[in-house]
């Protein structure tokens, strides 16, 4: 386990920066790729853990991947219905999105069967979410305990369903939506509320009939997957840590660039703004990354804060922040909440109690609720140390905690930041060089 110091940043954060391509979208463009026919060419896929594990499992099925540099992959896929049998289980590794969405196609295979495992961390996360769709579509999946991987799902012909979603999750969400492509009727989700849509946007690039009504999502059966090349924009999660980092350190002023500003992937920002945090850079795209998704600039700066609530459907839209938010919280003047965040707690640690504890034992006055948590601002944070529990975003909030605290913070596992951002700390140091 690698324990690294990041101490206070007198002088501020400054500079330009490129954040990693984003990890949703790159998920995506290697299952999509993998189903088509012919190749796609996919041009800054990102390079971490996660997204190593979704090329290493779509070669497991069949796929071709080739490595091309700088973040370009051709991968020759094996169309829609003719996945390979895999010798031995497909490890998703940490990536709780791989694990939801290979299956949808995977479930449409009758008479295969493929296994999924992967890391203790995932051995905790639900699969029940998408194996009940799943099964009522005809499929057969067999979990431990009824619930965790290990798991083996047996393909059928499916039918089409439809789908009402228990929680706001984008994984099922795709999961259902991909399985729907190789449905006689068509297939039908209905969301609680809005969550990242990146998957209907793949769907649609790729000329599959896909409608929306509301939070009614239809999708019909196709023969084969039109996409031709992806380009994939910046991760607004992996942007977030800066955002959150220039607000919070007086000093700064950092500007990212081709961030994806997918309205369904902005609710940090929108509450970072609406805590008094100065984002520049409008949110108004400036471009689109094919297929369809829109990104811009962000420019932030240093400023005070004032607390606020987050409530159930804006969870969704900011889901993988919310820990970001608890840190904004501890320097805001009055309460923050956060509330219907109950899908914390199966993330890649349970993330309300590693954040409360986390940030607790650095000084913070915070709370844990059943579904979020309360801060109380008290103008700054001690600092002092705190583990990641091998979560990846908990560790670089334990470096953002550090670079805005008094003392430091020694965050015990940072090597989990290369499960979404394998250059985190060397995109710290230039920012903190002059
Ligand atoms: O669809 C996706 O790419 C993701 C959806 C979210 O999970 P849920 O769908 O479980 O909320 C999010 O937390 C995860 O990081 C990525
Ligand atoms: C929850 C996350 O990812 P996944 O579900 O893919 O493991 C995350 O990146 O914060």
């Amino acid at each position: 386990m690698t324990t690294v110091r990041f101490d206070p940043a007198p002088a501020g954060l400054k500079g330009t920066l490129r954040v990693p391509p984003d990890k949703s979208i790159s998920h995506r463009s290697a299952i999509f790729a993998a189903m088509a026919p012919e190749p796609v060419r996919v041009r800054n896929y990102l390079d971490a853990a996660d997204t190593n594990s979704t090329l290493a499992a779509v070669e497991k099925v069949g796929a071709l991947v080739e490595r091309r540099g700088g973040g370009e992959l051709v991968i020759r896929g094996t169309g829609l219905r003719e996945p390979h049998p895999a010798d031995g289980p497909i490890d998703v590794g940490n990536a709780g999105t791989l694990m939801r969405l290979l299956p949808g196609w995977l479930a449409a295979q009758p008479g295969q069967r493929w296994t999924f495992d992967g890391d203790s961390s995932i051995r905790r996360r639900p699969v029940d979410r998408i194996a009940d769709p799943l099964r009522q579509m005809g499929a057969t999946i067999e979990a431990t305990n009824e619930r965790f991987p290990p798991f083996t799902l047996h393909g059928a012909e499916l039918r089409g369903i439809e789908y009402v979603m228990p929680v706001a999750s984008a994984q099922v969400k795709s999961c259902v939506l991909i399985a729907g492509m190789n449905t006689a009727e068509p297939t039908t989700v209905v969301e609680p509320a809005p969550s990242r849509d990146h998957t209907e946007r793949m769907l649609a690039a790729a000329g599959v009939p896909i409608t929306r009504d509301g939070v009614r999502v239809t999708v019909g059966r196709v023969d084969e997957l039109g996409l031709d090349h992806v380009d994939v924009p910046g991760d607004a999660s992996s942007a977030a840590f800066w955002v959150a980092a220039a607000v919070l350190v007086p000093g700064s002023r950092i500007v990212l660039e081709d961030v994806n500003v997918n309205w369904t992937r902005t609710g940090f920002l929108r509450i970072v703004e609406r805590m008094g945090g100065i984002v520049l850079g409008d949110l108004e795209p400036h471009g689109a990354f094919t297929p369809g998704e829109p990104v811009s600039e962000l420019d932030v700066a240093h400023g005070p804060l004032r607390g606020t609530t987050v409530d159930a459907e804006e969870v969704p839209l900011a889901i993988d922040e919310l820990p970001l938010v608890a840190l904004l919280g501890c320097f805001a003047e009055g309460e923050t909440v956060v509330r219907g965040a109950q899908e914390l707690k199966v993330k890649e640690s349970d993330r309300i109690a590693t954040v409360v504890d986390g940030l607790g034992a650095l000084g913070a006055d915070i709370e844990a609720t059943d579904d979020g948590f309360v801060v109380r601002g008290t103008g700054g944070l001690r600092g002092g140390r705190i583990g990641s529990h091998g979560d990846h975003r908990l560790a670089m909030l334990g470096a953002i905690a550090g670079l805005a605290s008094r003392e430091g913070v020694e965050v015990d596992g940072m090597e989990a930041a290369a499960v979404s951002y394998p250059g985190f700390t060397a995109d710290l140091a230039t920012l903190l060089a002059r």
